[in-house]
């Protein structure tokens, strides 16, 4: 008898990767409910809470990144990744995975090449218009690579890539709440036009800055805010606002659970150039000002950040330029109804409507044939 179908996912490290590898478990257990899926991901890191919270198991691997700055302590990096390698090695063995599937991140290094080694198909999915350095080193074993990006063959070997967009969270495509609801839920006023500013899933220093020292340009706008910190600058945020008075057309979070409910009620969004954020605002057809952060590999937020502006499809700021013209420019725009409009029309265009369908169609494909041809 034919054994239940069997996936590891692994990767995260930040919520770029982390909610499309969980947006592409729930696309394979629509398509086949007896799959049973494991993922695989790095102490210590959001997907430990973040992928329970989804309803998947988890396994943790000692994993880091290697530090560019300080050589030496690549000693340690280098030895938890050989025991990361040894434990994934034993993961693979007890859950006996008929395909594994990378989204980048720490984690799926060491679990795609030691599934690779043991023959098990792998898939990558890469969400971002430069490739990372995990996935392109994966890439040589993997036989399907999802992709975002038009252009991504100078990175991977053509006949693998297959153009799927990145895969959002499915509660984010059906939003069932209204822009009043959404924005009274955040304490808000539906009558006045309403910024989202989000620094990806781990908040923006110099997004942050902005705010912080344009407060009495906030106070002044007549239009309201919500801002999304991230985890380590809320207390300074709160305290910064609390120093400045009443600020009742602001509201303060380190993190937005419900994405949903915040786009809804956003008219303009101030965002980084993540991936995942940007195929969302995609899906979502948000008019949005980019502001790429610079302290990424290759600059890859720029590249992403680019793909759109080049098209007219979002608006676009400097790290650099942010704290003169951030705020100034958000506030124009967002009384500029022609202007939001033309961005959403073209933001639209871009859109991937299907991809963690898609995606997860592949891995199936993958994984039917491996169980096919030996016998399990
Ligand atoms: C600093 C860093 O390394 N950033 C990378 C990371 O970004 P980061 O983790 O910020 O990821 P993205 O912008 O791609 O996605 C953020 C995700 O978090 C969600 N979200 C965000 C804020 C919040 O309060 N609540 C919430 O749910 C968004 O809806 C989105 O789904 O992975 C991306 C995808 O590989 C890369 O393009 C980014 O360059």
């Amino acid at each position: 008898m034919e054994e239940n179908l069997r996936i590891i996912i692994s990767g995260g490290g930040t919520g770029g990767h982390i909610f499309p590898a969980v947006s592409i478990a729930n696309a394979i257990k629509e398509q086949h409910p007896e799959a049973e899926i494991l993922f695989v991901g790095a102490e210590g890191r959001m997907e430990m809470q973040r992928v329970p919270a989804a309803g998947y198991p988890i396994k943790g691997l000692p994993v880091a990144g290697f530090d560019r700055k300080n050589l030496l302590k690549n000693v340690s990096v280098l030895f938890k990744l050989a025991k990361s390698q040894c434990l994934a090695r034993r993961i693979i063995k007890e859950f006996k995975p008929h395909a594994a599937v990378g989204v980048g991140g720490y984690a799926s290094g060491p679990t795609l090449k030691v599934a690779g080694m043991m023959g098990i198909p792998t898939l990558i999915q890469e969400q971002n218009s430069y490739a990372g350095v995990t996935n392109k080193l994966l890439a040589k074993k993997a036989r399907k690579i999802c992709v975002a990006y038009d252009g991504m063959e100078r990175f991977f070997e053509k006949d693998k890539i297959i153009l799927t967009g990145n895969p959002v969270r499915q509660g984010l495509r059906n939003p069932n709440i209204s822009r009043e609801d959404a924005v009274r839920s955040f304490g808000l006023d539906p009558s006045k036009k309403t910024i989202l500013i989000v620094g990806g899933s781990l908040g923006a220093r110099t997004i942050n800055n902005c705010v912080m020292e344009g407060l009495d340009k906030i106070k002044a706008s007549g239009v309201q805010f919500i801002w999304q910190t991230g985890k380590i600058y809320i207390d300074e945020a709160r305290a910064t606002v609390a120093r400045a008075g009443e600020f009742p057309m602001l509201h303060v979070t380190d993190f937005i659970s419900d994405m949903a409910a915040a786009y809804s009620a956003a008219d303009l969004i101030i965002s980084r150039a993540g991936a995942g954020s940007i195929s969302e605002f995609c899906l979502l057809q948000k008019p949005v000002i980019l502001v790429p952060s610079p302290n990424v590999a290759e600059d890859h937020q720029t590249k992403n950040a680019l793909a759109l502006v080049n098209k007219n499809a979002a608006l676009y700021i400097k790290d650099a330029a942010a704290k003169e013209a951030l705020l100034d420019k958000a506030v124009e725009t967002v009384k500029q109804p022609e202007t939001l409009k033309n961005l959403s029309t073209n933001i639209a265009k871009l859109a991937f409507t299907d991809s963690a369908n898609v995606i997860a169609r592949e891995v199936f494909k993958l994984a039917d044939k491996y169980r096919k041809e030996n016998g399990r």
